[in-house]
């Protein structure tokens, strides 16, 4: 397996583009089983999670194709992905693809509102926490779907189709906003759907199914309205840029000191985060193309953060801030509220002499004047970077193991930190990558 050696002490100095979102990749990728015709997606990263479910969607009859480069692109162009689900050929989901990669869980939406039926395998917990599929069951109920959990599976039918219902969330969920505003788009009639997620990759999904002819108001509120179509239509639409590696940069450049622009993104889809990083005294000023982030010698500050849904500071740079908050000069307080075990890099950031107490769902940082290199692991795809910007000012050499759960997030992380002056280099494992 891959390993990434990294040797701290550089500061971070040059440009690193940003790529397009992985969780707006995904549901993209997935609202291709919507329509007969084409839907090219632009701006799509090379990611192991991308590649996985374009594998998996080929099983319900989606075809797929990449462009290749143009002769003088970046190689660290996003890739074109073509998409057509001429016909859906198979309505099931099975274990061994569910269970790897959670959100081919939201295929159940569009199966049930093109084919009127889908089999598709409860997705189990992950390293994080147990992640229900409750709202997803009660939300699609509300739609007219029939429901039964079968040997693991959850199997569904809408005989004439899904028809528009009121929902309200209970609590905010990401992949059943998108799940059930992907079913709603061919649903008879109104739906109205409260309490949704807000978060601009929600955004980026009815932006793309309006280009598709769907009928959206109110994405990125907390209410949004969906009048069914019989039926959608190919069309070409751009990822949103990355939110999350633009913020685990910009906290790796406040880490490590130096003066780095982040490119082809855009400070208003990480706000709070970034406010959240000026006040660690790190320099954010915004480009017409990006942010632009600097930190001098001096000390970072602590600063207390607690996750919340869009647009508070997001789950996904928990870990990261927290690497971060290591080398604090002071004591701050990390709360996490979205997952209830997303502490899990605790163990390792102690491993490169991190002083960090775990109170329930807060996380106390005792910021510490060195961190020094040592072998450590990969738990989860977000603890799995926090590693490796605590190893980035760690004395010597840190080597972080099990870096198939950053393939699945972090397109070429290693080439985008060693163009900055990073000491970085991905040692191969047998038959990995
Ligand atoms: C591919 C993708 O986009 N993943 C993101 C998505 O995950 P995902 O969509 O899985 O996360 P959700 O927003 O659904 O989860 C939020 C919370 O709701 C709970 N819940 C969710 C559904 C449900 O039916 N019942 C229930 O209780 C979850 O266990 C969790 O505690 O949003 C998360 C929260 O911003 C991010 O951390 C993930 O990176
Ligand atoms: C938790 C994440 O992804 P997933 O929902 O696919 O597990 C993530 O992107 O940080």
């Amino acid at each position: 397996m891959d390993k990434i050696r990294i040797v701290g002490g550089n500061t971070l100095n040059g440009v690193i583009p940003i790529s397009g979102a992985k969780n707006a990749a995904l549901p993209l990728i997935i609202a291709s089983l919507l329509t007969d015709e084409t839907l090219t997606l632009e701006n799509v990263p090379r990611l192991r999670d991308v590649a996985m479910l374009t594998r998996i969607l080929s099983n319900h009859g989606v075809d797929y194709s990449l462009n290749g480069k143009r002769p003088g692109e970046d190689h660290l162009t996003g890739q074109t992905i073509h998409l057509t689900a001429r016909e859906i050929v198979d309505t099931r989901a099975p274990y061994e693809m569910v269970s790897q990669m959670r959100a081919s869980f939201w295929v159940i939406g569009p199966l049930l509102a093109r084919a009127h039926q889908a089999r598709v395998s409860l997705p189990g917990g992950c390293a994080i926490g147990t992640r229900p599929v409750d709202l997803f069951i009660s939300g699609l109920e509300a739609l007219g779907a029939q429901i039964e959990i079968e040997a693991g599976y959850v199997v569904t039918r809408a005989p004439g189709g899904l028809v528009g219902a009121r929902y309200r969330f209970p609590k905010v969920s990401v992949g059943a906003t998108h799940t059930l505003m992907m079913a709603a788009t061919l649903a008879r009639g109104e739906t109205v759907l409260e309490g949704a997620a807000r978060e601009p990759e929600v955004v980026d999904l009815a932006k793309c199914l309006v280009a598709m002819g769907a009928k959206i108001e109110g994405a990125g509120t907390s209410t949004i309205r969906i009048q069914g179509v019989d039926r959608l239509s190919g069309t070409t639409h751009r990822v949103l840029p990355d939110r999350i590696e633009t913020g685990t940069y910009a906290m790796a450049v406040a880490m490590t000191g130096g003066d780095v622009t982040l490119t082809h993104t855009s400070a208003d889809l990480l706000r709070s985060a970034l406010e959240v990083l000026a006040a660690t005294g790190t320099e954010i000023t915004e480009t017409s193309d990006g942010i632009r982030v600097r930190r001098g010698p001096g000390p970072i500050l602590p600063v207390d953060v607690t996750t919340e849904p869009f647009p508070a500071f997001p789950t996904d740079l928990q870990a990261q801030f927290m690497a971060l908050m290591t080398r604090a000069s002071g004591t701050s307080s990390i709360t996490e509220t979205i997952f209830e075990n997303r502490f899990m890099h605790v163990a390792e950031l102690a491993r490169l002499g991190a002083r960090i107490a775990i109170d329930g769902r807060t996380a106390r940082v005792e910021g510490v004047e060195r961190l020094a290199g040592a072998p450590v692991m990969a738990t989860d795809l977000r603890a799995s970077v926090s590693l490796v910007i605590a190893g980035l000012v760690a004395e010597g050499e840190t080597m972080v193991s099990r870096v198939y759960h950053l393939d699945r997030g972090f397109e070429r992380l290693e080439e985008k930190l060693s163009r900055c002056g990073a000491i970085i280099e991905r040692i191969s494992g047998e038959g990995m990558r």
